[in-house]
């Protein structure tokens, strides 16, 4: 029983076509990255699939019970603390002030972000932290699912690298599934079980790989010769290696 499945998935702007024909489905506790070059309807895929867009055709079947998201931005409260923001899905939800300072706690611990810190704002925060502070707002609900679109692509390689591994961490803690967007093939293959790449046009799915081994315990070498190996030899991956530059590195 799949815990997301997208049937037929349809949408346009402005009578202008981004999607059509888009089938997913994502297993419980599996993390699946969607990659495509730009513009090809990615983060509408990951609105409609979250229920912020409704979709133009198609039937999207959640069989979750909570789910967090994060984005490329942190879409923080600038006037509350990083406590204030990750606690406020729990505000939300009427958990009691004790219980949410508990669980705001544990939430900064899976993300390493500093008890002194949680009492800082937005501003007075980097940008890791701000990130960090937007992951452990996602992941203090105990979300069963995640989504992910783009979350790290305006960090630097290494603090990239450190959240990647973070949220690897925290999925295999907490077992949660998760749709993945991300430009970035090197981040796809570190970070997921499977692969599935949108059309150039974002006329459905084009492909999907399973990657080899378990997210987290691969090699590097390992992931940078699967990266090479769908750059090179794979046609499913010939329009990320033309459009987007930035998977060569
Ligand atoms: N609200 C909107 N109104 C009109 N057009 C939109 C809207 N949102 C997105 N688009 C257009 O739809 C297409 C798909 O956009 P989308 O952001 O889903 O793609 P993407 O694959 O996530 O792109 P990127 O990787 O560059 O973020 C683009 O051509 C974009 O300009």
């Amino acid at each position: 029983m799949s815990t997301l499945k997208l049937n037929g998935i349809g949408h346009a702007y402005l009578g202008r076509t981004v999607l059509d024909a888009v089938d997913l489905a994502i297993e419980p506790g599996e993390l699946v990255a969607l990659v495509g070059p730009s513009g090809c309807g990615k983060s509408t895929l990951a609105h409609i699939a979250v229920g912020i867009v409704d979709p133009l055709r198609g039937r999207v079947t959640r069989d979750y019970t909570r789910h967090g998201m994060v984005f490329q931005e942190p879409r923080l409260m600038p006037w509350a603390t990083a406590a204030d923001n990750i606690a406020y899905p729990l505000r939300l939800a009427g958990v009691s002030r004790a219980e949410r300072r508990e669980r705001v706690l544990v939430a900064a611990d899976k993300v390493a972000l500093d008890r002194d810190d949680l009492g800082k704002f937005p501003v007075e925060l980097s940008g890791g932290m701000r990130q960090r502070t937007a992951i452990a707002r996602a992941l203090v609900v105990e979300p069963d699912f995640v989504f992910f679109d783009e979350p790290f692509t305006a960090l630097d390689q290494a603090l990239k690298r450190r959240m990647q591994d973070l949220v690897i961490a925290a999925a295999t803690a907490q077992a949660f599934a998760a749709l993945f967007i991300t430009h970035d093939l090197i981040e796809a293959v570190r970070i997921a079980h499977r692969i599935a790449v949108l059309d150039l046009h974002g006329r459905g799915i084009a492909g999907q790989r399973r990657l080899p081994g378990t997210p987290g315990l691969r090699e590097d070498r390992v992931v940078f010769e699967t990266v090479q190996q769908f750059l090179n030899d794979d046609p499913l991956f010939c329009h990320i290696n033309d459009v987007d530059e930035r998977n060569v590195a």
